[in-house]
């Protein structure tokens, strides 16, 4: 099997394979290939986790947090020199072309690593005067952390959970998606690799069940889901039931709305980055891209012109613009979809199927489909479909389109096109979305906090804000004078 790990998990610093775990495959989508079989995490694997994360941050907390920075940064060199390796890895897992992965998986993770290691020397508590007594306080760690990994930027989601994390003093035990469970491992090797002290990250493989024993585990502090809002629902309920703090990132069905003085060739640019990039799975995705009546058609007819030359193909060829979607699961329910935009009316502009690749009759590939004329009312507009499903739907007024933008469960991302400034402000400034963007999409540097509004998410990772979600506030009162009581 082309990509076997050593071991299904890895523990303390060293692969472990699990005696009693149920066995599963991971595929290579583009042919149906079985590339790896790992074993589900048994309770004897879980809990040498529990045991080594335990030991290995008691010891990590105990370091100087610039040393803690420093094997991060260590960590995002080896990830960066890897990078082909992982690449190639990951586009096995996923699918996703290599001209992708190349720079948006392990290149992310590495970027993440670098951010919080530089940030390690800077997380300080206050000194609050109080007139002579005074307080100060401290920033501690919440102990292990739980993270939980979805399928489609296996390795990225797998970076963005630990390199806050760990950067607080944390443990984690990470269980990537069932679907994709080979690219955390080689990120706990490079963790080693880079000097991490043993159980400081562990890696654990499994389905729902495996993540649940987790959530529910005393000794488990935090948990951090990416994943969709129907896990997130049953996340934050066992969580709420242990009360463990949590960080959800759930998915989304955002609006990048296109006014008619946009820059028509940057827009259509944005919403192809907002709809195709990682054959549409992608939970920021814009997928209801909203075009002004003005420019609709212009819109439509250039960007069925430009989608028409996208390479779709061999994932390892780096001339591939659009690979496989992940698994079987996938391409059958983002058919249905095309299907169900068809029967709802919407108009077909372009795509609408299965697409046909040479050499990989086994592939998972749909073409990068166009709906026009969609309503805000059709499955298709409310839906999240996780697939190259790109719905317009056209307006008129500036009011309107904001409250149909907000008319959704959803609130992960928003994207607006306009060359008015004020405009521009003040319709993101009345969005419900977590993350935004203007004249552009889908951009998610480190530095950026990233999340979701109602349904989309708890919390926030990247960014400055991502350390109150890994860490705690000590506040600590101290008495330079007598202490006075009542009797
Ligand atoms: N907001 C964000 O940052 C992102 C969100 N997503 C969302 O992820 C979804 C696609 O990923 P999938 O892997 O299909 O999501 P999923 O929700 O099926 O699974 C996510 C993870 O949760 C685990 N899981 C499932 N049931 C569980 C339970 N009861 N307790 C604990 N863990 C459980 C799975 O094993 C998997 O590791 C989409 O909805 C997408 O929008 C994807 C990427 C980024």
């Amino acid at each position: 099997m082309r990509a076997q790990p050593k071991a299904s998990h890895y523990v303390g610093g060293s692969y472990l394979e699990s005696q009693t775990g149920t066995p599963f495959d991971s595929f290579y989508p583009a042919t149906g290939e079985v590339i790896a079989r790992v074993h589900t995490a048994d309770d004897a694997v879980i809990e040498a986790a529990i045991s080594a994360a335990r030991t290995g941050q008691e010891i990590w907390a105990a370091m100087p947090p610039a040393e803690r920075g420093r094997i991060l940064r260590k960590a995002a060199d080896i990830l960066r020199e890897k990078n082909r390796e992982l690449s190639v890895l990951e586009t096995l897992d996923t699918g996703k072309p290599l001209q992708e992965t190349l720079i948006a998986d392990a290149a992310s993770g590495a970027d993440c690593l670098e951010y919080y290691g530089g940030l390690a020397a800077t997380l300080t508590g206050e000194h609050i005067d109080l007139g002579g007594s005074f307080a100060y306080t401290k920033r501690e760690p919440l102990g292990i952390c739980f993270g939980i990994g979805a399928w489609n930027y296996p390795i990225q989601i797998a970076c963005w959970k630990a390199a806050p994390a760990l950067v607080c003093g944390n443990a984690m035990i990470f269980k990537p998606s069932e679907v994709t469970p080979l690219s955390a491992l080689k990120f706990a090797e490079a963790l080693t690799e880079a000097g991490l002290p043993d159980g400081v990250y562990n890696v654990i493989q499994g389905f729902g069940d495996v993540g649940a024993k987790m959530v529910a585990h005393p000794d488990i502090a935090k948990v951090s889901l990416t994943g969709s809002v129907p896990t997130g629902a049953k996340v934050a309920s066992l969580a709420g039931e242990h009360l463990k703090k949590t960080t959800l990132e759930l998915g989304g069905k955002s609006p990048l709305i296109i006014f008619d003085d946009a820059d028509v060739e940057n827009a259509i640019s944005a919403a192809i980055n907002a709809n195709f990039y990682s054959t549409g799975q992608i939970c920021s995705n814009g997928t209801r891209v909203f075009v002004h009546k003005a420019i609709k058609e212009q819109f439509l007819s250039r960007l069925a012109e430009r989608t028409s030359s996208a390479v779709l193909g061999d994932p390892l060829d780096e001339a591939t613009n659009i690979g496989p979607l992940v698994s079987r699961q996938q391409f059958d329910k983002v058919l249905s979809y095309m299907q169900i935009g068809q029967d709802e009316g919407a108009r077909l502009v372009c795509g609408g199927g299965s697409a046909q690749v040479d050499s990989f009759p086994e592939g998972y590939f749909v073409q990068p489909t166009v709906f026009a004329d969609v309503r805000d009312n059709m499955r298709i507009a409310r839906e999240e479909i996780f697939g190259p499903v790109l719905s317009v739907l056209d307006f008129g007024d500036e009011d309107e389109v904001v409250a149909r933008a907000n008319d959704t469960e959803f609130g992960l991302a928003a994207g607006v096109f306009t060359k008015d400034i004020q405009r521009a402000h003040r319709v993101i400034g009345k969005l419900e979305a977590g993350t935004c963007w203007i004249n552009t999409y889908n951009l998610t540097p480190i530095e950026m906090p990233f999340g979701g509004y109602k349904k989309s998410g708890i919390g926030r990772e990247n960014g400055h804000a991502a350390i109150e979600y890994y860490s705690q506030i000590k506040s600590i009162y101290v008495e330079m004078d007598g202490v006075e009581a009542a009797f």
